[in-house]
């Protein structure tokens, strides 16, 4: 099966220090992939990698069926092909509605102004009412996106991604800072979202990993260290001595 996304031999450096050392892995579409790794390891900047905000010195990423280079495109231009990302703090307008946070993922292309004297179709409705029943939100539309709590502003942000219809989703630490409950819920969320996408998500929380249940890859300065299940990887002699620091 070809790769929805392909990274190869890439490596860069800040100031002479090899964040990305060689890196090639690949994504299949449709896949739930959790990386794990020491901090340190290179997990965000491989997303900045691949979402155009980090320009690697070297190798290739190849992106989709007519296996294109993201490396000649820019963060927009990325995110246009369909690839969405989560950054670790929820960013949604806590001024609005949920509703209306919705609708403006839905509606991205178009002003902030427009978005707000804009009538939302019927379609546009329906297409909230899913997103919202889908990241568990569905009773909480008409409140502001203010006060939700830390784990429902995070739902929120995913809610909205999955508007833009991604291809792939990336998401860096989605647990932290979340009540268990809040982790579980997120954790199904994730998987949920995984059957009509590949979802890739960076993440230390290992029982958060485990609820995955998806394949796991290590890096370790830059690298992979090791590639398989959740409990392949953590039983592998080099992971042990690494999160260990030995
Ligand atoms: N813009 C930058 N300038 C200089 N060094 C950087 C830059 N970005 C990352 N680094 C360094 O590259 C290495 C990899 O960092 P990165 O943030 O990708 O690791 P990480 O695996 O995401 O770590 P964590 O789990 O702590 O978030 C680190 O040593 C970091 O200090």
């Amino acid at each position: 099966m070809s790769a929805l996304l392909e990274v190869s031999g890439v490596s860069v450096s800040f100031d002479g220090f090899k964040a990305i050392n060689n890196l090639s892995f690949q994504i299949a579409e449709g896949e739930l992939r959790a990386v794990i790794g020491p901090n340190g390891a290179g997990k965000t900047t491989f997303m900045d990698i691949v979402t155009g905000k980090t320009r690697p010195d070297e190798g290739r990423v190849i992106w989709g069926d007519k296996s294109i280079s993201l490396l000649s495109m820019n963060e927009a231009q990325i995110a246009r092909e369909g690839i969405g990302r989560k950054f670790q703090k929820p960013t949604v307008f806590e001024d609005q509605s949920v509703r209306e946070n919705f609708l403006m993922a839905l509606k991205k292309d178009r002003g902030f102004l427009a978005v707000l004297f804009y009538r939302p179709s019927k379609a546009d409705l329906g297409r909230i009412d899913e997103l919202a029943e889908e990241v568990g939100l569905a009773t909480e539309l008409g409140r502001l996106a203010g006060e939700l709590s830390h784990g429902q502003k995070q739902w929120l942000e995913i809610g909205m991604l999955l508007a833009q219809e991604p291809r792939l989703l990336l998401v860096d630490e989605p647990a932290a800072g979340m009540t268990p409950e809040e982790r579980e819920h997120t954790s199904s969320l994730l998987v949920a979202a995984a059957k009509t996408r590949a979802v890739v998500v960076v993440e230390h929380d290992m029982e958060f990993v485990r609820r995955l249940g998806c394949k796991v890859t290590v890096l370790h300065e830059g690298a992979v260290l090791a590639e398989g299940s959740l409990d392949h990887v953590t039983s592998n002699a080099q992971v042990i001595d690494v999160y260990l620091g030995r």
